[in-house]
């Protein structure tokens, strides 16, 4: 069975099951499969696994959507990968928590600052099994509002793919015990907000072809 979370329902478009409410959007119990729309942003993914996990067995979770590509991403829209770490560069200073001496947390007593592996057995089975790539995250509440700002974060983390929720949801696995691993597909060059830059309905098919494909 499978935990698949999604920021929007947007991004899930294929999925079919039995609607429920959750946390004020919506679920969908499917065959071999809950899904759960979480909402944009880091809180609201690690509320939205924690509520479920705290109710439910979960055996593994998948967090799939779309995001920004920054310019040494080796990906184009519509292109799929998916991620084996997340940075979370809105945490600590414009250098990282490190410098403020206290981890974000600790997993089997190494501490961890800025950067959250996803399950990497998971993560590399489903790499293996749906031929894609696996790439570095980076997670921030607020996007990268101009090209040049998504390539100092680029090359300040060393990352491939811009969004809002991965290392939330890397952190609450990690924290949880799941097996967590994410799937993002390129809607966009990061930065770049002109929306005719955008291609979300190539970057939605992406998804519905690797998530389909694990059903
Ligand atoms: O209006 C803008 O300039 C703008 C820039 C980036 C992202 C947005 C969104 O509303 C996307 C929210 C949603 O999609 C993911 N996403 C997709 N592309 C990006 C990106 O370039 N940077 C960060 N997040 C992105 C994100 O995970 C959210 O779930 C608007």
């Amino acid at each position: 069975m499978w935990l698949l979370l999604a920021p929007t329902r947007l991004e899930a478009p294929f999925l079919k099951g039995e609607p429920f409410p959750f946390l004020g959007r919506m679920g969908l119990k499917g065959k071999g499969f809950v899904f759960l729309e979480t909402g944009v942003g880091k809180v609201n993914a690690a509320l939205a696994l924690a509520h479920w996990a705290s109710r439910h067995p979960v055996e593994r979770a998948l967090l799939f959507g779309v995001a920004g590509a920054y310019p040494e991403a080796g990906l184009g829209l519509g292109e799929a990968a998916l991620v084996a770490e997340e940075v979370e560069a809105d945490l600590g200073l414009e250098e990282g928590l490190k410098p403020l001496g206290f981890p974000a947390m600790a997993v089997e007593g190494k501490p961890l600052y800025n950067r959250f592996p996803l399950d990497p057995a998971l993560t590399e089975a489903l790499a293996a099994l749906l031929g894609l790539p696996l790439r570095v995250g980076l997670t921030q509440d607020r996007p990268s509002e101009s090209l040049e700002e998504a390539k100092r974060r680029a090359a300040r983390w060393n990352a491939h793919l811009e969004n809002m929720e991965g290392a939330a949801f890397a952190r609450a696995c990690l924290a949880l015990g799941v097996p967590g691993a994410e799937l993002r597909a390129v809607s966009n060059p990061a930065g770049v907000r002109d929306r005719g830059a955008w291609r979300l309905g190539e970057a939605v098919s992406a998804l519905r072809e690797a998530v389909l494909a694990l059903l």
